[in-house]
């Protein structure tokens, strides 16, 4: 991670600018997960955050839904077979899984760890069974949000404009867009996407205030220890 990057206050601040040593202060990533009733709208929110932002990493879930006709096999999934997908969890290659919408999705483990312990942020675009997965291994590190769509009526909308799954499929996802908005309270952000630029402007405002939190500058304490040296050192 740069050293002077503003874009994370905590992680980019160096030691160098407070007591004259070099190197970036370490810190470990944060999980920042979203989740939302299907068509709300978290897959064109999480991508164009990827698109935008750096020093964030998506996390690309295996799953063993049919591909659908705009999606890249390995960029937005990887598509697998369920036979290869008991496999990875049962070897524990999964960070978590779930079973949504009648198909297994799963976030493969090492990419994340190696991800978060590089101090690169993750982001998770999961459902709420994944979320509260994350929450009970990584606490400290996850900061979740739910996304609304605005009413009833336009989620339908936009599955259908969408217009990548069949009727029926869409049917199937619609019946259970009340299941999983019941979760939301367990999520510390909510959105309710209405208009996309503001939704996207907030949830790239609640990484800006995510990174600024105390707790996520790891080696913060070091950092102020060097600045309270300088303040000795000129005030000698
Ligand atoms: N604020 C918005 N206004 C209008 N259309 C939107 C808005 N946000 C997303 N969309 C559109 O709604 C459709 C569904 O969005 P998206 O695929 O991101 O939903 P999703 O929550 O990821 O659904 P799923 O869980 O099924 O993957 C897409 O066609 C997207 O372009
Ligand atoms: N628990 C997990 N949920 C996941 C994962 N990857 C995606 N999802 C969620 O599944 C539904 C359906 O997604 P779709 O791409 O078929 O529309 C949606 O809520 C996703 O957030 C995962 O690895 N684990």
């Amino acid at each position: 991670m740069p050293a002077e990057d503003t874009s994370t206050s905590a992680a980019s601040t160096t030691a160098a600018s407070a007591s004259g040593t070099t190197g970036a202060i370490a810190r470990r990533g944060i999980m920042l997960v979203v989740s939302s009733p299907s068509g709300a709208g978290k897959t064109t929110l999480t991508r164009t955050l990827i698109d935008e932002e750096e020093h964030i990493t998506l996390s690309v879930s295996v799953t063993t839904r049919p591909r659908r006709p705009s999606e890249i096999d390995g960029v937005h999934y990887r598509f697998i077979s369920k036979r290869q997908f008991d496999v990875m969890r049962d070897s524990g290659d999964l960070l978590e899984w779930a079973e949504v919408h009648g198909n297994c999705y799963g976030t493969p483990r090492e990419p994340v760890e190696a991800a978060l312990a590089a101090g690169r942020d993750v982001l998770f675009d999961i459902d709420w069974q994944g979320t509260r997965q994350l929450y009970e291994a990584m606490r400290d590190d996850v900061v979740s949000v739910f996304v609304l769509p605005p009413s009833a009526a336009e989620l339908k909308a936009r599955l259908e404009r969408r217009a990548e799954d069949s009727h029926d499929i869409i049917v199937k996802r619609l019946k259970n867009a009340a299941e999983e908005i019941a979760h939301w309270p367990e999520y510390d952000y909510v959105l309710v996407n209405r208009d996309l630029d503001k939704s996207f402007k907030r949830l790239q405002s609640i990484l800006t205030a995510e990174r600024l939190k105390r707790v996520h500058g790891a080696d913060m304490e070091r950092f102020v220890d060097g600045l309270l040296d300088g303040l000795k050192d000129i005030t000698a």
